[in-house]
């Protein structure tokens, strides 16, 4: 780092004061740019600075430290990506909360096949029980869904493979893809989809793999209208389109993630999604 692209206690202090102020990123941008600073390097020393304080903001506070999460994907790259058997589209992408959405990453024969394996299998969907660890129906699910086992047969094996590649994450740390039907007006109501580090039975469930740290909802149909997965904290909505993924990850069990999310009731139609939750760890 040479002394253009190195912050002066002072410089930090002043960009941490105008944060707090509640100026925006570009208000703070702007007087580095004239200072002489290249924009790159003065974007890379607000993050920094942000950075550093919200870590400090984290520690003083008790909130839960932050871990390393899968983090593919730069801004403003290439617009497609090589996930190993299958080339993946970019059409979308948020840098905080960090949200990105794929373009075909199932083709349409693949989202038909898990339709078709998972049909037979659903029931009304159930969520972790985080007092005993166990299985719970849950209001805010209106959905009905079935959980494959990770490496449950020859499809989602590739499928697991394709994530991995794409999100750069191990497999092993993945846990098995869910499938979730929801018909008219069903949704599933805003909530985040780490374990909240309060519950009693969390540390059962930490024992196989750790927290979640990222999401990935991958749409199986298009539902004539409705059904998108919606961020209401930051006002962002992916389409449920099939063969289209919305990726979001969490780098601590907190809502200062953002990453309040929610599947917005269906208008018409069904729709169909396949999600793929990321461990910390490996998930055996
Ligand atoms: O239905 C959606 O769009 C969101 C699904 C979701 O949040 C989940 O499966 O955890
Ligand atoms: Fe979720």
């Amino acid at each position: 780092m040479n002394v253009a692209t190195e912050l002066s206690p002072g410089l930090e202090q002043w960009i941490l004061e105008q944060v707090r102020a509640g100026h925006p990123p570009e208000a703070v941008l702007g007087p580095l740019v004239e200072q002489g600073w290249d924009e790159q390097d003065a974007i890379d020393a607000i993050e920094e600075a942000t950075r550093r304080f919200l870590e400090s903001h984290a520690r003083e506070h008790g909130l839960p430290p932050s871990t390393r999460v899968p983090s593919p994907i730069g801004l403003n790259g290439p617009s497609v990506v090589d996930a190993g058997d299958r080339e993946v589209h970019l059409l979308a992408s948020l840098r905080q909360p960090r949200i990105i959405v794929f373009g075909g990453l199932l083709s349409h024969g693949e989202c038909d096949a898990l339709v078709e394996l998972a049909r037979p299998k659903l029931g009304r969907s159930a969520t972790v029980d985080l007092e005993t660890g166990g299985d719970v129906v849950h209001e805010a699910r209106t959905s009905h869904g079935m959980g494959f086992e990770r490496d449950a047969n020859a499809l989602c094996r590739r499928i697991e493979a394709r994530i991995a590649r794409l999100v750069e994450w191990p497999v092993e740390n993945g846990e098995g893809i869910q499938i979730l039907r929801y018909g008219h007006g069903a949704e599933y109501k805003p909530h985040h989809d780490y374990f909240d580090p309060s519950y009693p039975g969390l540390a059962r469930l930490l024992e196989r793999g750790g927290q979640r740290v990222a999401s990935l909802v991958m749409y199986l149909n298009t539902p004539a209208s409705g059904g998108a997965t919606v961020f209401p904290e930051v006002g962002f909505e992916a389409a449920a389109v099939k063969g289209n993924a919305v990726f979001f990850s969490y780098d601590r069990p907190h809502p200062m993630t953002q990453t309040l999310h929610g599947g917005a009731p269906v208008v018409e139609g069904e729709k169909w999604i396949a999600t793929k939750w990321l461990r910390e760890r490996r998930f055996d």
